[in-house]
């Protein structure tokens, strides 16, 4: 028997004993339950698998075989998939928190320290994953769970690759769109790890500031957001930025200074955060990298070699005072029960810059995109729900030219954009 038709025959359901909901997300509903062979306590994400009566297609189950295999300190577990009555059963380890109840509780103070903890644990979780080649795509901080101990870790790795989105409205929406890198508001069909990276300055800056950073309620207004804050790209810094399907100019503005963005930020975090947010995902830093980070900036007034530069001097955003703190004492709220409410806030209703040409269609090959370890991606898609990453041989695009909708400009206060979670009813609780 394969290891695929061993996934499918396992008659696992009844080893869990299904407790109470604990929300519903973009897949489908999740359940705290007991694992009755190991006493432990899980959470259990049932996937509701929809139209395809075919049950799981073949790819998920492969690609499911290979989120079993990703363990690491600050990748949330996944310790059983079945399938059951329809739907998929993805059962995982149970966390008491996530990310975005830490940043939004007011009774929390978060110190750089703090800060400094909870970004190398999303980034250590990030480089581990991109080095078995694996992207998240969907990097906010509600999917960032917090453990008893105060550890953090990656959920929901994956899952963008092999589900889809439901929702065949928002096909092209896989990454919420605040945290989204500006070559998949471009139309980006192959891309790297770099979306991660971005996705995680997106998060650095919401934990410096306490606020989501850049509120987007459309995907123009998203890049015009982006731009505000850190000025138009110029093709000198961003050159392919211009063969995207859906590239369109905008009005230039300038950046703002980050350390005006940013007043409370160290400098190191600050340059850190700068090269998070490069434009060119080829010029982004890594994950590994943003690891290993060094503080080049500063200038000395006495004469001093490189070598002795970078030993005495330079220093490293981890390693430099003040050091992170350790995850068992980072402040955290209390477990928590729900939520689904929306974060909203009065930040960011700055105007962006405005479009100033039609989308330009572009049908020529794009240049190859380099990923990690100068790999390429390119996005196929396999079914309506599934896309899959493999090496690219050129730009293919039959993408729909994006509508240009200015209305959209600051007008509407920002809505937390997960995919199709607003108002759906948990009606197929008994059903598991
Ligand atoms: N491993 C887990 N342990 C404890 N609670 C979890 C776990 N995984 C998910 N949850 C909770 O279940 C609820 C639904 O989670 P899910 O990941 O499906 O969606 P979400 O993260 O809320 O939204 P989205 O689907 O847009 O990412 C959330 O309240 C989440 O905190």
């Amino acid at each position: 028997m394969s290891e695929v038709d061993h996934l499918l025959s396992k008659k696992v359901a009844d080893r869990y004993l299904k407790r109470e909901v604990l929300g519903e997300g973009t897949y489908g509903v999740v359940y705290k339950a007991i694992d009755t062979k190991t006493g432990q306590t899980v959470a259990i994400k049932k996937i509701r698998l929809g139209k395809q009566k075919e049950g799981v297609n073949f790819t998920a189950l492969r690609e499911i075989k290979l989120l079993k295999e990703l363990k690491d300190s600050n990748i949330i577990e996944l310790i059983d998939a079945f399938p059951h009555k329809g739907n998929l059963h993805l059962v995982f380890e149970f966390m008491e928190t996530d990310l975005e109840a830490v940043i939004r509780d007011r009774n929390i103070v978060l110190s750089p320290a703090d800060i400094k903890s909870y970004l190398q644990m999303t980034l250590k979780g990030l480089a581990f994953c991109h080095k078995k080649w694996v992207l998240h795509r969907d990097m906010k901080p509600n999917n960032l769970l917090i453990g008893p101990r105060g550890q953090l870790k990656l959920a929901d790795f994956g899952l963008a690759r092999i589900f889809g989105s439901p929702d065949r409205r928002f096909t092209h929406q896989v990454f919420a769109r605040w945290y989204r890198a500006p070559e998949l508001l471009f139309g980006a069909k192959a891309y790297g790890p770099a979306v991660d990276v971005w996705a995680a300055a997106c998060i650095f800056a919401e934990l410096l500031l306490r606020r989501p950073f850049l509120q987007g309620n459309s995907d123009i207004d998203q890049l015009g957001k982006i731009f505000a804050a850190f000025g138009t790209p110029k093709l000198s810094q961003w050159p392919d930025m211009q063969y995207l399907p859906d590239y369109v100019e905008y009005q230039y503005v300038p950046g703002q200074p980050l350390r005006q963005l940013f007043p409370m930020a160290s400098d190191d975090a600050l340059d850190l955060l700068s090269k998070m947010f490069m434009y060119d995902p080829k010029a982004r830093i890594s994950a590994l990298q943003a690891l290993e980070h060094r503080y080049e900036n500063l200038s000395f007034t006495f004469p001093i070699s490189d070598f002795w530069l970078s030993i005495l001097f330079y220093p490293r955003y981890f390693s430099s005072g003040p050091p992170p703190t350790e995850p068992a004492l980072l402040p955290r709220p209390p477990p928590k029960r729900d939520s689904l409410n929306s974060k909203v806030s009065d930040f960011n209703q700055r105007e962006g810059p405005i479009v100033l040409s039609p989308p330009r269609k572009s049908r020529r090959v794009m240049p190859h995109r380099e990923g990690i370890d100068g790999h390429t991606y390119q996005v196929d898609k396999v079914d309506d729900h599934v896309d899959e990453i493999k090496p690219a041989a050129g730009e293919r695009s039959e993408h729909v030219p994006m509508s240009l909708d200015f209305s959209v400009f600051g007008a509407r206060p920002p809505s937390r954009p997960t995919i199709n979670r607003a108002k759906q009813v948990l009606v197929e609780s008994s059903n598991m």
